[in-house]
């Protein structure tokens, strides 16, 4: 069976409701040995101490799965420091090469337009550089065949905004397209 790991922080929400969008639309996929397993896993105010990141099981679970989906809001262009502080922890499995070769993705959501939400991926898409980890955006041909919009247009990985403190409809879709691609290629 494959597995797949949704890892996120989400201060007020936001975040965590396209965490479940991609949980969704990654349960749909099926290979020879049933359906992929997907866990997520919101980093919360008790992991951090002293700044640091501190649940090692959850760090372990993490790691067993075959693509890990990366989730922060955007915080003055970047991730946020909660999510740093699980990044930092990550470098000990930089030690041992215990990501290299997953598949990874990531999302990201901003109350802006254009928050500078892009920094926030191509954060993303360094640290799977780090792990040695093999990164997959959104593919274009994908998108369409599957009838989601993309409103932002980013394709190295979800970017959206809020309204009203939500996201647009098209971003919960382009959320659940983006776990199903992540469900498929771990399936490949
Ligand atoms: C400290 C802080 C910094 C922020 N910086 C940005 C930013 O640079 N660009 C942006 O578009 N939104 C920014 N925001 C807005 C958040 O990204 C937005 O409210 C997001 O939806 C929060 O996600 P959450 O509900 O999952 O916590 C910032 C919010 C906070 C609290």
């Amino acid at each position: 069976m494959k597995s797949i790991a949704v890892v996120y922080h989400s201060a007020s929400g936001v975040t965590h409701s396209l965490a479940n969008a991609i949980q969704q639309g990654a349960s749909t996929i099926y290979n020879a040995q049933g359906a992929v397993e997907v866990n997520a896993y919101r980093i919360q105010p008790e992991h951090i101490h002293q700044g640091r990141f501190i649940a090692q099981d959850m760090l372990d679970n993490i790691s067993k799965a075959d693509a890990i989906i990366f989730g922060s809001p955007t915080y003055m262009g970047s991730i946020s420091a909660q999510f740093k502080a699980f990044v930092d922890a990550s470098s000990e499995i930089w030690f041992s090469g215990g990501w290299t070769n997953k598949i990874a993705a990531a999302f990201t959501v901003g109350s802006y337009y254009s928050g500078d939400q892009l920094s926030t991926i191509q954060y993303l898409q360094t640290l799977a550089g780090q792990h040695g980890m093999l990164w997959a955006g959104l593919d274009g041909k994908g998108l369409k065949e599957n009838n989601v919009v993309n409103n932002s247009g980013a394709q190295s990985g979800l970017i959206t905004y809020t309204q009203n403190s939500k996201v647009p409809s098209d971003a919960l879709l382009t959320a659940r397209y983006l776990g199903e691609r992540v469900a498929r290629l771990a399936c490949q």
